[in-house]
Parts: C-alpha cells; structure tokens; sequence
C-alpha cells in the first residue's frame, strides 16, 4: 500500500472544499486499462477506504451504452446477491467460495467524459501477464487450484443466471491482501495460495439468461476461448430474423469450454485451438482438434492423466453432452477443492474416455498475444515438472485460516485496519456494500466533478456539473445524453473480442 503523501492532498480551502462534491480520489498512475477503459486506484475521501475505479470514455462506448448498462446491471445484482449470501452467513465448506471470486461493484456514477465504476481494489496485474512471465505454470501447485477456484467462480455466477462470456486469463486478477497468508506457506501447503485470491472481472459481455426461455445468439468473446456453438453465430446479425432462429442457441457451458481453454494455457503457456490465421483457429474449434504436444501428456502420471480428461470433457463440442459448471465439481482433478458427497457422480465411466488428439502442424505452440484474437507469438512455454497433491491432514483447518484472514484483510476494505471504522456492519465483512450514498447524493453523478480531475483538487468545480446529469441508469436518458459523440472509438473494441 502507498504512503498517505501518495494520495492527493486537501489545500485546507474550506469554499474549494464545499465546492468539491466527488467523494473520490484517484492516484495518477493506472492500474490497467483495457479497449475502452483506463483503471485506477482511488479513495473514498470520506471513510478512506480505497477502491478500483474504472474510468469509461464516453466516446469509446458510444452507440454501444447498452453494453455499459448491462455490465452496471450485472455487477450490482451480483453485489447484492453476495452481499445477502455474507449476511447470511451461509457455511461453504468448499475451499473456495464462488461469490468471493467475483468482482465487487460498490458504486457507480457519471460525469462529462466518464461513466465510472467504483469496484474492488485488486494487485495490478492479471493472470496473462502471471503465466506469461512463468511460461506455464505448476500444474499442481497452481494450475489444479486456481482452475477450481475459477470453477467456483463461474458456478456462483450460474447459479444465478449469469452467463459471463469472456472468460480469459486476461479478465482474472488478484486481490489485494493487505496480511500475507506466508504462515500457509510456511507450513507446507501443497498448493499456491494465491489461489485465494484470484478474482473473475470484466463483465462486458456478460448476460442473465434469465429463463429456459431466453436464447443466446450473439457471436462475442475472444476467439480463442470461443465454444463452437458461439463460433457458429458468426455472422448472424447479417441474416433475416427466420435463418437467425435456425442457428442453435447457445448457453451458459461457454464458460466451461472458456475455462478448459484458460486450465490449457496456464498447464501449457499457449493456446489449444490457436492457429496461423483465424479462419485455420476456427475450424479447430468447431472440430474440437486441439493439440496436445509430445511428452506434456503422461499417462503413468495421474494428475496429468486427471488434467488432460478435464480438458477432453470441457472440449466437447457437443455443448449438451458437456459436463456443466455444476458437474465438473466433481472431476477428479479439481475434486479435493469441494465438498461434494458421492464423488463418482456424473462422470462414470466418462472419465476414462480420451480423446485422440490431433498432431496437426497447423496448431501454434506459441505465446497468445494479450487479447486479442490470437495471433502475436513470441516464444514457446515450458512443460512443468509434475508433483503429486498430498491431502495434508489439517487442511480444514488451513483453510479457516485462510477463510478469516481473509474476510478480515482482502478486498476492498480500509488498509490501515487501526483505523475506526464507521460502519460497524464492516468489521467482519469483506464484501459490505459500503459506502452506501445517501440519497439524492453522488451516485448517477449529478453532484460529480470528474474522479480523474480531483487528483490535484484543482479543477473549477464549474467544469463537469452541466453535463453529468444523466443517470446510467435508464437506456433513454442516457442514451439522449451520448447522442451525437465520435463513434470511431467503439471500433476499437473489434480488434480484442468479437462481437458481431
Ligand atoms: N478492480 C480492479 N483492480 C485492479 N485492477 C483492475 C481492476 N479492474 C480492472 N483492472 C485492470 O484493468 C484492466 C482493464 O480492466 P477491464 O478488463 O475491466 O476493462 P475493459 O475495458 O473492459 O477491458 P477489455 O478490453 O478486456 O474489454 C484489467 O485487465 C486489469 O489489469
């Protein structure tokens, strides 16, 4: 954590200071940025909590707002659904709990140029850029659990309607701890503890599929986590409405499939389906020809044995014979992270099948460049050594370890703990929805001066009031408020995800 001096300093000029209404600051520096966002840290001036602030060009989105509106939408109604699930006090006896993987949305507003998210402050840093650096990554030591942490992940989001769509190591960052769990560590734990702290962000293209009913078709993502029956939407908002309806509707087992290609690049370093030209990766996905490199799959190994059958099952590219988030709890590979009671359930004799994978020339066993669709490679990952998960006897007990450390520490919260807290609800609560805006107040940026300009308290206050009335909110307002912007920017967005 940064000093205090890090934090943009109040001039003691009381008129300035009643003329300042935004209740954050923001450090110069960003923590990421992404097609049509530049990340943040910043500050909550009043309880100095500290938060990510996502910092969305106006321009960028135009035209396409109702993507930003259903991003909001989605990430408060998680909120809210983690926010009952912590107050319920719920007892999870798997070793991750799905909603704490998810990213937080605390507050939300607009100003001139911005509309801005207030989520969860997490490390810079994301996990393309972790398996990058290490080439691949330990199968066993982080591989196994950050893929079953991710499971969770996406299963929390399942359960409740949600459909994330773009699962990619890009969109999963890390936590910010404020007490290192180094005693886990220390004492011999036989996985990475970071695992802990993985969090699935980005919910630009995510979606409620709100009943049987509902009928995904859109062809959006990254291409190589594409599922085949995303792939075959290509196109389709090209077709008279009746050929639209005869394309099979896709579902939440995307995100299965998304997963399977992210446990691949973390064992591997490189992609499954990738290959020189897109058309060539396409035609791998719909195929479900993935390649498996000489010498990375041992059968006498069973952890790997474990690896590649979860992978073959994720890869089927019948979406209704692949196993849901749900099922794959239960793979023998991830299956040591859940509670589940009858372990052979649902794979049977399944998990014995393995695909004779293809050894096609055309796959490329290089480096994926950083969202994008697939192309830019520069170097070929290492295979990992194998090493065996042994169940350690007190693991239950590491694990409340974890549970409380960080409940107490992750997240959001305050990093200077000794601190008085002004909500009392906060002090056991990682997820509190703090700080609640009192009504009529900041949120929908009606009293906001742009975040960005309160870096040195130096902007007239007259500077962003006029143009920021317009509530996120409801798609007509908001939309009246965006007519007329450049639209050049919101192309940008076709170079990293599809969306057609
Ligand atoms: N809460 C956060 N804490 C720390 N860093 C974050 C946070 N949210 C996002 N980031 C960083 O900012 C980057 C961009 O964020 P995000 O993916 O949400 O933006 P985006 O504009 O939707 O990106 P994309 O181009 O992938 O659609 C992330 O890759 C991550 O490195």
């Amino acid at each position: 954590m940064s000093s205090e001096e890090a934090w943009p300093q109040r001039r003691g000029n009381l008129d300035f200071e009643e003329a300042i209404r935004c209740k954050y600051v923001t450090k110069n520096n960003q923590l990421g940025d992404g097609c049509f966002s530049v990340v943040k840290e910043c500050m909550n001036i009043h309880t100095r909590d500290l938060f990510a602030m996502k910092l969305i060009s106006k321009k960028t989105v135009q035209g396409k707002l109702w993507l930003i509106q259903r991003e909001v939408s989605l990430l408060k109604d998680m909120s809210t659904r983690i926010r009952e699930l912590e107050l319920s006090g719920a007892q999870n006896h798997d070793t991750f709990e799905g909603h704490h993987h998810v990213l937080q949305l605390f507050d939300y507003f607009e100003t001139a140029q911005h509309i801005v998210l207030v989520t969860q402050l997490c490390d810079h840093g994301d996990l393309y850029e972790n398996i990058i650096e290490a080439g691949s990554l330990h199968l066993a030591r982080q591989a196994r659990p950050y893929t079953a942490c991710l499971l969770s992940a996406i299963h929390f989001l399942h359960e409740n309607g949600v459909v994330h769509r773009d699962v990619k190591a890009e969109n999963v960052i890390f936590r910010r701890r404020v007490t290192e769990l180094s005693e886990f560590a220390r004492r011999g734990s036989d996985y990475d503890p970071t695992a802990h702290d993985l969090v699935l962000a980005d919910f630009g293209l995510a979606t409620k599929l709100n009943s049987s009913e509902d009928e995904l078709r859109e062809c959006v993502g990254t291409i190589s986590y594409l599922a085949p029956e995303v792939m075959k939407c290509q196109g389709i908002s090209r077709l008279p409405p009746a050929e639209q309806k005869k394309i099979a509707p896709y579902d939440q087992s995307i995100d299965v499939w998304a997963l399977g290609v992210l446990a691949y690049f973390m064992m591997t370093g490189y992609m499954p389906f990738d290959c020189d030209t897109d058309a060539e990766t396409r035609k791998c996905i719909l195929e479900g020809d993935y390649y498996v490199e000489d010498g990375l799959r041992d059968e006498h190994d069973a952890d790997n044995s474990l690896f590649w059958n979860f992978i073959h099952l994720c890869f089927n590219v019948n979406a209704s014979e692949r196993p849901s988030a749900h099922d794959l709890r239960k793979h023998p590979f991830v299956r040591a992270f859940f509670e589940d009671s009858d372990p052979s359930e649902p794979f049977g004799n399944r998990i014995r099948l393995q695909k004779s994978v293809s050894s096609s020339s055309l796959h490329k066993l290089q480096t994926p460049s950083r969202s994008v669709s697939s192309t830019s490679i520069s170097h070929l990952g290492s295979s990992e050594s194998r090493a065996t998960i042994k169940r350690n006897a007190s693991r239950d007990e590491e694990l409340n370890k974890i549970r409380e450390t960080l409940k107490k520490t992750l997240s959001m919260a305050s990093l200077r703990p000794a601190q008085p807290v002004r909500n009392a609800n906060k002090d056991n609560s990682t997820f509190m929805l703090a700080p609640v805006p009192p009504t009529g107040s900041l949120m929908n940026g009606c009293l906001s001066l742009t975040p960005e300009s309160k870096s040195n308290f130096n902007t007239p206050p007259s500077l962003s009031r006029t143009a920021s009335s317009n509530n996120i909110s409801p798609p007509a307002s908001a939309s009246t408020a965006l007519t007329g912007m450049d639209s050049s920017s919101s192309r940008k967005r076709a170079g990293a995800r599809f969306d057609m």
